[in-house]
């Protein structure tokens, strides 16, 4: 008896069941190998409440992880002490090393590699240890993101473990890092450890000479400086850092005063009144400008916003209602919006750096 042919539907309807097993069937060989692994809740048990909250890990419901098992942060705090091995690695270059190293998930490394990774996170633990101990016997470092107390009498000793212990963000290049010798070359300049922190990211060895005339006198004569220097030869820091330093150390001298109080701190976080205005002849140069002195203000709470033509006025507007302390910008944007008696463009009592590109 011939057998009855299935119709184009019914077809489909059994590839798609056949389909599914094959899925189902690769799923549950991975969930079973997932299963085998040593897992282990480190979710705080006491609190019947904590599962349906997302309890203190900020909406994680359930976390665990692998006993032995070797991971790291990335884009999070790294520990860094200056040798090779011990260099941060972006996100990209960690994955990198994990997957030619460590072997994939279900952990085909053998008893050896175990006892490795029991000897390295041991040496890590005991170096994490005795940096601690280094640190806290160094004091607070001046000018840290925390404490933001004390003023910059960076010496590079005092800036490079700071510089050496940043969160390396997603964007910083692993080749863009230097050694620790290579930072004397600023020393100096005595800037503050903020701003060393940008320039260790940017990879800038050593002051350009229009950067090692200017920013002395600029930023701790407070002395008016007139520079000239060739195309490309780093005027914008030269100018800029000291615009940075002394803002930093005024912001500093404030909280300080009023020592232990939040205001103090949030108002620095805010914004202020315009401090310094850096008028450039044409909208590339203004935004050049600004996305420079952004990468060497990163690690502070300055803003620098770029007031140009071409883009909206009320965007601006309303960024200026930030109150950053330090606008580029080129004449006709910067005149239109005084003119309409934008607050933070016309308030000027606190204007203290005035610059002309
Ligand atoms: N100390 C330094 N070491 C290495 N590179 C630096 C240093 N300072 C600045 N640079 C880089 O040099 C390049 C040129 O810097 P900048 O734009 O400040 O030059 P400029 O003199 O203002 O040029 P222009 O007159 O054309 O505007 C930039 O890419 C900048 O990141």
């Amino acid at each position: 008896m011939a057998s009855e042919k299935p119709s184009p539907s019914e077809n489909q309807t059994m590839m798609k069941r056949k389909k599914g097993r094959r899925i189902r069937s690769s799923m549950s060989s991975e969930s079973s190998r997932i299963d085998s692994l040593q897992w282990s809740a480190n979710q705080p048990d006491d609190d019947p409440f904590a599962f349906f909250a997302g309890g203190d890990e900020g909406g994680f419901l359930s976390l665990e992880e692998i006993d032995e098992s070797e991971y790291g942060f990335i884009g999070g705090a790294t520990e860094f002490d200056g040798d090779e091995e011990e260099r941060p690695i972006s996100g990209k270059s960690r994955k990198r090393k994990r997957r030619s190293g460590d072997g994939d998930l279900g952990g085909e490394g053998g008893e050896e590699g175990k006892e490795e990774n029991k000897k390295g996170k041991k040496e890590k633990k005991e170096k994490k240890k005795k940096k601690k101990q280094k640190k806290n016997k160094e004091g607070s470092l001046k000018g840290s993101e925390e404490s933001k107390g004390g003023l910059v009498e960076g010496t590079v000793q005092d800036i490079v473990p700071e510089v050496l212990d940043a969160p390396i963000s997603s964007d910083a290049k692993d080749d863009s890092l230097l050694d620790e010798e290579e930072l004397y070359a600023w020393k100096e300049l005595r800037l503050h450890p903020l701003l060393m922190k940008s320039i260790y990211r940017l990879g800038f060895r050593e002051p350009t000479p229009i950067q090692k005339a200017c920013i002395p006198a600029a930023a701790h004569q407070g002395k008016d400086v007139i520079g000239a220097a060739e195309t490309g030869s780093g005027k914008t820091l030269a100018f800029g850092l000291p615009i940075l330093q002394r803002l930093l150390e005024e912001q500093e001298k404030a909280t300080r005063l009023i020592e232990g109080e939040v205001k103090a701190i949030e108002e620095a976080v805010r914004g202020g009144p315009l401090r310094a205005l850096i008028v450039t002849p044409t909208r590339e140069l203004a935004l050049q400008v600004s996305d420079h002195l952004k990468s060497a203000a990163r690690f502070t709470h300055i803003q620098v916003l770029p007031i140009v033509g071409g883009m909206s006025t009320e965007k601006q507007e309303r960024l200026l209602r930030r109150k950053p302390e330090i606008i580029v910008g080129t004449p006709g944007r910067l005149w239109e919006l005084m003119s309409r008696g934008d607050g933070h463009l016309i308030e000027l009592h606190s204007l203290s750096f005035f610059c002309a590109r």
